[in-house]
């Protein structure tokens, strides 16, 4: 036998009936495991006409009979397919076949924050000025649409080729209808959620996402999140009871500690605005931020060249 691998070449392909009856086929080769999240498989994805390369989100129907896995994906698309900015991974397309629905997006293949900081253990704070640049550049662009992410995490925040943030998994994502309208399911990422979700009384909105980021900008800094515990209900507590210290051991800024204990308030009204962070001294060190940081960052520090 030979020595290549018997990889067998997967494709998928969309039939698409126009009005006219004519029927036209998009064929795609799948490619590489990407990874799985929720009931979704991730693949690069190769349209054989274009031979675009793409990440293809991929869900079995048969995951979809309970009605609010379906509601949840539906909510999804709806929404990630409504908007366009250049730190929100781009949606491509969707389609579904008999087994099948597919999610066409922007490949990111820097992969996320999440497996960065696995690498590097933590950043340095002018790393970090330029991710928090382009996290709050999309949470201002989707706080205008009226959409709260209520997911903001490292493993939500991907890295295209050219290393501008991408802003992704847009599951848990829900749109207000009106202004002053108050969200009450409870739902996100342990380590990042906000105590008035976790309350469930009061209701919660775009403060969750600053409360996020609040916890994002500390887990960049320090190597993990601020809260994080073996047990998600002692996480939990920590959470509602504000229980977090910055460990001696890691030397961060005045400016640093204070950005973060202003964010991570228990009262969301108390909380800065997205455009607070931008104007707080730990975004305005007198240098300038950099757009985005070199490949090199991915394994090691930025020389200070
Ligand atoms: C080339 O592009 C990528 C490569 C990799 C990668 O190298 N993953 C390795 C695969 C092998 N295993 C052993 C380690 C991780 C990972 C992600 C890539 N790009 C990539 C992945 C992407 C996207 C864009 N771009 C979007 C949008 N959604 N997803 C997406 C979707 C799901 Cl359901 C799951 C995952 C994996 C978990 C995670 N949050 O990263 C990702």
């Amino acid at each position: 036998n030979t020595a290549e691998s018997s990889e067998q070449v997967v494709i998928f392909e969309e039939k698409i009936t126009k009005v006219n009856g004519e029927v036209t086929i998009k064929r795609y080769q799948r490619g590489k495991f990407l990874g799985k999240g929720g009931f979704a498989k991730c693949y690069e994805a190769t349209n054989l006409e274009t031979k675009k390369v793409q990440a293809a989100k991929i869900i079995a129907k048969s995951s979809l009979t309970k009605n609010r896995a379906r509601q949840k994906l539906i909510s999804e698309i709806k929404i990630h397919k409504s908007l366009q900015n250049t730190n929100i991974v781009q949606f491509e397309h969707v389609f579904e076949d008999h087994e099948n629905v597919y999610i066409l997006l922007e490949l990111c293949s820097n992969q996320t924050l999440n497996e960065l900081i696995k690498r590097r253990k933590r950043l340095t704070e002018i790393e970090v000025q330029c991710y928090v640049a382009q996290i709050i550049n999309s949470l201002k662009y989707l706080h205008a649409s009226n959409v709260i992410h209520r997911d903001l995490k490292l493993g939500n925040l991907f890295l295209n080729k050219s290393m501008e943030l991408k802003l992704g998994d847009f599951g848990l994502a829900t749109k207000l209808e009106f202004d002053g309208e108050k969200k009450r399911t409870i739902c996100g990422t342990p380590n990042y959620i906000a105590p008035e979700v976790l309350d469930g009384k009061v209701g919660h909105s775009f403060e969750v996402d600053v409360w996020s980021l609040g916890v994002i900008i500390y887990a960049m800094l320090i190597g993990k999140p601020p809260f994080e515990t073996p047990d998600v209900k002692t996480t939990y507590r920590k959470i509602r009871l504000n229980s977090y210290t910055f460990p001696e051991h890691v030397l961060i800024s005045d400016a640093a500690k204070n950005i973060i204990t202003r964010i991570l308030n228990l009262d969301p009204v108390k909380r800065p605005t997205l455009d607070e962070i931008m104007s707080h001294p730990f975004m305005n060190t007198g240098g300038s931020i950099p757009k985005t940081l070199p490949l090199s960052t991915l394994a090691c520090p930025p020389s200070a060249s």
